[in-house]
């Protein structure tokens, strides 16, 4: 969407994968859909370098709003869990210097049952205008498919119509792709990223299933993404339960390469050291946040290896080696079976950012470089071609 909005993939954090539907604030109020939470990440987000990072936008997503509409037909917050209202709580982001986003629904209900914004998009997108809203994420639940695609349109000119710049994250793929193709050319046009596939769990089987479905309809969604308009393969799980240290890397490498948004959804006030570390890797977040804004592509698979691939501005190349095989210890790929490695002719340079970072200094075609990858850990690395003088010196 030609807004100015999201000119490198969206970064922040989304409440859903690790807080839900939670609404019971007698019992637990530190973890419940309330402002509290979204208070309490913004201070985590400036006292514990996530702003620095670039992590800038705090989201809430389904469950926040009143079961009714007020008087004059708008969204409420529910007044019990957002005493303050939404108003206040997006001053109170701004004043940490971060943003707000919002969740809303297409049609009759959002996915969790509350209102929905079907026949209501001009009121609602003026009211998170009114309130200081940065971004909607924009859900496709209750909705006939065949309309999917007015109901988008129609949410994208009326938050245009407000005069706010406020992101819009879509879901319109995602819910299409039952019935037909969705046509990637509209989406673009119309939203700030677009969810295209199941909901991310926290599992590493959730984070294959996002990866495979993305590597085999890659030609249909890669040439869609650049500034202004990305694919979005759901939330980053690092920090929470089900992935261990080498899938964590794995899902940081991948989001990278994949030109993803990097939403987060974990606790940022209770997370190890270690996922800190990797999501605040600077490294990894200048691959994500690349210029040149081109998606990378899974480039070939051999013996349970995959490798994936992203172009990035001045010729360089990030190169992420994923072992794919769950069993046995580190298995060794040796760089020379990269296709993207001809850029090394004559010569390049190659630093490993994961598991560690290494420079490896100046190589050749036929040097023999060897990665040593985990079970479901993945390698990454940065190559930059070096064009000796001798090579058409006035190219
Ligand atoms: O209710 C909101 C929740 C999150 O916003 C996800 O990111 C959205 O993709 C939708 N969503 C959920 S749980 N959707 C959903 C997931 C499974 C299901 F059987 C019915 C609805």
């Amino acid at each position: 969407l030609d807004n100015g909005l999201a000119l490198k993939p969206t970064m922040g954090w989304l409440h859903w994968e690790r807080f839900m539907c939670n609404t019971d604030c007698d019992t637990q109020p530190d973890n419940c859909i309330s402002e509290r939470l979204y208070m309490q990440m913004a201070d985590v987000m400036v006292k514990e370098g996530w702003k620095d990072a670039g992590y800038e936008y705090v989201c809430i997503d389904d469950c926040w709003p009143s079961r009714q509409r007020d008087a004059q037909g708008r969204l409420q917050a529910d007044p019990k869990r957002f005493p303050g209202g939404i108003k206040k709580l997006a001053d109170y982001v701004h004043s940490k210097g971060l943003k707000l986003g919002i969740y809303a629904d297409v049609g009759k209900n959002t996915c969790a049952g509350y209102p929905g914004s079907l026949g209501h998009y001009e009121t609602d997108a003026q009211t998170f205008a009114d309130w200081g809203v940065d971004l909607l994420k924009f859900d496709g639940c209750f909705m006939d498919w065949k309309l999917l695609g007015d109901g988008y349109t129609n949410m994208s000119k009326a938050l245009n119509k407000t005069g706010r710049s406020i992101l819009y994250s879509c879901e319109w793929p995602l819910y299409e792709w039952p019935f037909q193709k969705p046509n990637y050319t509209a989406i673009r046009e119309t939203c700030n990223h677009w969810r295209n596939f199941d909901d991310v769990f926290d599992s590493w089987s959730s984070i294959k299933s996002i990866l495979d479905w993305t590597a085999s309809h890659q030609d249909t969604i890669v040439p869609s993404a650049g500034p202004g308009g990305w694919n979005d393969p759901d939330m980053l799980v690092i920090g929470n339960f089900g992935l261990s240290h080498a899938q964590q890397e794995s899902q940081m490498a991948l989001w990278a390469i994949m030109a993803a948004p990097l939403l987060m959804s974990n606790d940022l006030r209770d997370i190890c050291p270690r996922s800190k570390k990797l999501l605040q890797n600077k490294l990894i977040i200048d691959i994500s946040q690349d210029p040149l804004g081109k998606q990378g592509h899974l480039s070939a698979k051999l013996d349970s290896f995959e490798v994936w691939e992203r172009p990035l501005s001045k010729r360089r190349l990030a190169v992420a080696v994923l072992n794919k095989q769950e069993i046995g210890g580190p298995r060794i790929f040796s760089i020379r079976f990269v296709p993207g490695w001809k850029i090394c002719d004559p010569q390049c340079n190659v630093t490993q950012i994961l598991p560690q970072y290494k420079e490896m200094g100046v190589q050749t075609l036929q040097s023999k470089v060897l990665l040593y990858i985990d079970p479901s850990g993945t390698a990454l690395l940065t190559v930059t071609p070096l064009s000796s003088p001798l090579k058409n010196p006035h190219k």
